[in-house]
């Protein structure tokens, strides 16, 4: 790749290629859902890393778009961002060019056999750096961008362990005169949308009435602004094709006829610059892949629906269904029956949508509006309506089947997916653990489960990476391996803020709802979720409610992570918790800015006080008073 940016063709892939000892098994470093990364060098000795996106696959395709045009388009740097040096587009291929970040990510590091690095000094040190990053992004960029995805797969460290947050396929940049979902919705959109009518409710409209939205007309006006990053991906090609077609103007820079497109951040030069682009090649594939054209509209619509479901059995269902599942899978192991069953055919039938069912899925989808399917499709239907997000995240659904016996729970929830003519999904995912159980490792690993593996609603299992995560990395819990990094459309189920219905905006206090997971996983050193067999720990399942419930009985500290024994800072640790905990406010308006997060984990500022449910935590306004007499001693 020319490092200029300006003379980059297929020479720009082969040089990726050359970079990478041809994508080599031995030159992968790691496994995302989206695709495989290649550490690569580059021919002037830059080490970088080469993120090669599943070809074929529309969320790739989307997700590739939106880091391509809002990380790549931010003009400022930041030391707390992965920076992207470049892109290449060839033929069906979508690669990506970073920084290379030797010590990986987070969560590679914090549930590997390597944790010991991660003593409370770096753990502090990462707290600090990511909400660093996130005011970068919500105070220093402007107009300001919302990461959307904040979980410690997206923290990369570097040599000293220093973070940088990356991955922006689900962020977006947020619009002039944005104010909040209500504002947006009731006054902006759904004028503007219903064409003046005022019929046709917005985005961020409840969910319930989300299957009224026209979203292909909220995507158009989503990126109609010059600086939206919600990039559809009709705008995004007009927006390739814009560039070839302007070939000719002056000062051009876009070469045509090449099979490669290859732009360099580093260069510096705007985005027009350096692109090198069949255009012909590219509208083509990208048009015929995309089903766009003239059915856009349809096609916007149905995006949204399948992304983020519209059947009646939500996300919520789902998961204390699948809680559920998991608890009396982990006591009574009554699997066998219907692994016998199954085949990794049909489950991976049930668990996906394909771009080649895209057509099929819309047609059924548009004769059954409701979508409880037809008698033939009804087998795999329902599996597409699971991935609602709205408030998902209820952590009293934990608290709720702890009281009672799980059967119980089960039995009603079995009811209510027959009555809704739903088939039951919870052996589905057992069948998955139990496929791969026997693929992969016979019946001597830990519970059967690659602790590489991991199951995300929207790809199925997926191999995190190549090097082995250790024993500490599964720990017996296959529940909160499953869901602590399981990429949603747009989120990561368990640190996707509950406001964020599947059809709102992101807003800058959702990312500070994620950054309160993330600082509660990283002191604590375990994820979201963490079910094991003994139902005495049910009550320690999730973190956020055990983390409320410790500070209710004043005693905090026990969530940090056991593995550190006494080798942490008291104090950071309370601060850390108690500043999650104020993150982790149901209300985004009570949210702390990033901008005073900040300054709190530097000891500039006071932590606001905490919600009376939190009392009798330590008394956060003592002890950050006690915190800045410290510090002013000290200085
Ligand atoms: N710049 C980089 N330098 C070094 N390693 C990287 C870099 N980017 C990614 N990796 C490695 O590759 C792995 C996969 O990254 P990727 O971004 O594809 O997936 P992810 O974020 O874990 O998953 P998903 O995209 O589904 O959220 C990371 O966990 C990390 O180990």
């Amino acid at each position: 790749m020319d490092r200029k940016g300006r003379s980059g063709n297929l020479d720009g892939y082969k040089e990726l290629k050359s970079a990478t000892n041809e994508f080599s098994a031995s030159n992968s470093i790691g496994k995302g859902g989206s695709g495989t990364v290649f550490r690569g060098i580059l021919r002037d000795g830059k080490l970088v890393a080469v993120k090669t996106l599943d070809s074929a696959s529309f969320q790739n395709e989307r997700e590739f778009q939106n880091e391509v045009e809002v990380l790549g388009g931010l003009n400022l740097k930041s030391p707390f961002i992965v920076s992207l040096l470049g892109f290449c587009v060839y033929k069906s291929k979508r690669l990506l060019v970073y920084e290379y970040m030797p010590n990986r990510s987070l969560q590679e590091s914090l549930f590997g056999e390597n944790w010991r690095v991660l003593n409370w000094g770096r753990r502090f040190e990462i707290v600090l750096h990511v909400s660093r990053a996130l005011e970068f992004l919500h105070v220093e960029c402007d107009p300001p961008v919302i990461h959307g995805d904040v979980k410690p797969s997206n923290v990369l460290l570097d040599w000293e362990y220093r973070a940088k947050l990356s991955d922006f396929g689900l962020s977006r940049v947020k619009n002039e005169g944005e104010f909040g979902v209500v504002d947006l919705f009731s006054q902006e959109l759904s004028g503007n949308l219903a064409g003046g009518g005022g019929e046709t409710p917005g985005i961020g409209t409840p969910a319930e009435s989300c299957n009224e939205v026209d979203f292909a007309l909220a995507l158009q006006a989503s990126c109609s602004s010059k600086n939206s990053g919600i990039v559809n991906l009709n705008s995004f090609a007009c927006n390739y094709n814009g560039n070839v077609g302007r070939e000719n103007d002056g000062g051009s820079r876009v070469e045509k006829g090449k099979e490669v497109s290859i732009w360099n951040f580093e260069s510096g030069d705007d985005w027009n610059k350096g692109v090198i682009y069949d255009d012909e090649v590219f509208s083509a594939d990208h048009s015929k892949e995309l089903k766009l054209s003239s059915e856009s509209k349809q096609w916007g619509k149905d995006w949204w629906w399948r992304q983020d479901g519209s059947g009646e059995l939500c996300s919520k269902d789902y998961v204390m269904e699948w809680i559920g599942s998991q608890i009396c899978a982990t006591v009574n192991a009554d699997w066998d029956d219907e692994e016998k069953k199954s085949s990794p055919e049909n489950t991976n039938r049930e668990n996906f949508v394909r771009l080649d069912n895209l057509k099929e899925a819309n047609e059924t989808q548009l004769q059954d509006p409701k979508g409880f399917g037809t008698e033939e499709s009804r087998g795999w239907e329902p599996r597409k309506k699971h991935r609602k997000m709205q408030e998902w995240w209820k952590e009293e659904y934990l608290d709720e089947i702890s009281k009672k016996t799980s059967g119980n729970k089960l039995k009603r929830l079995e009811t209510k997916c027959i009555k809704k003519g739903f088939r039951i999904p919870r052996f589905e995912v057992i069948r998955r653990c139990k496929f791969h159980k026997r693929r992969k490792f016979g019946n001597n690993n830990h519970n059967g489960v690659d602790p590489n593996m991991e199951f995300s609603f929207k790809r199925g299992w997926k191999n995190k990476n190549n090097r082995s995560g250790g024993s500490e990395m599964w720990s017996g819990d296959l529940f909160s391996r499953e869901l602590s990094s399981t990429t949603s459309m747009r989120g990561t189920l368990c640190y996707v803020a509950p406001e964020y219905g599947g059809c709102g905006y992101l807003m800058e206090k959702a990312d500070i709802y994620s950054l309160g997971v993330l600082i509660l996983v990283i002191v604590s050193g375990r994820r979201p979720l963490h079910v094991l067999a003994s139902p005495m720990k049910l009550e320690k399942a999730n973190l956020i409610s055990w983390c409320r419930q410790l500070a209710h009985s004043g005693n905090i500290l026990e969530l940090v992570d056991e593995r550190l024994k006494d080798e942490y800072n008291k104090e950071q640790a309370s601060l850390c918790i108690n500043l999650a905990l104020a993150c982790l406010q149901k209300m985004p308006e009570l949210r702390p800015d990033i901008g005073d997060i900040v300054k709190i984990l530097r000891g500039e500022m006071d932590l606001p006080p905490l919600p009376f449910e939190f009392s009798p935590s330590p008394p956060s306004k003592l002890f950050c008073k006690s915190r800045r007499k410290q510090k002013s001693n000290a200085d």
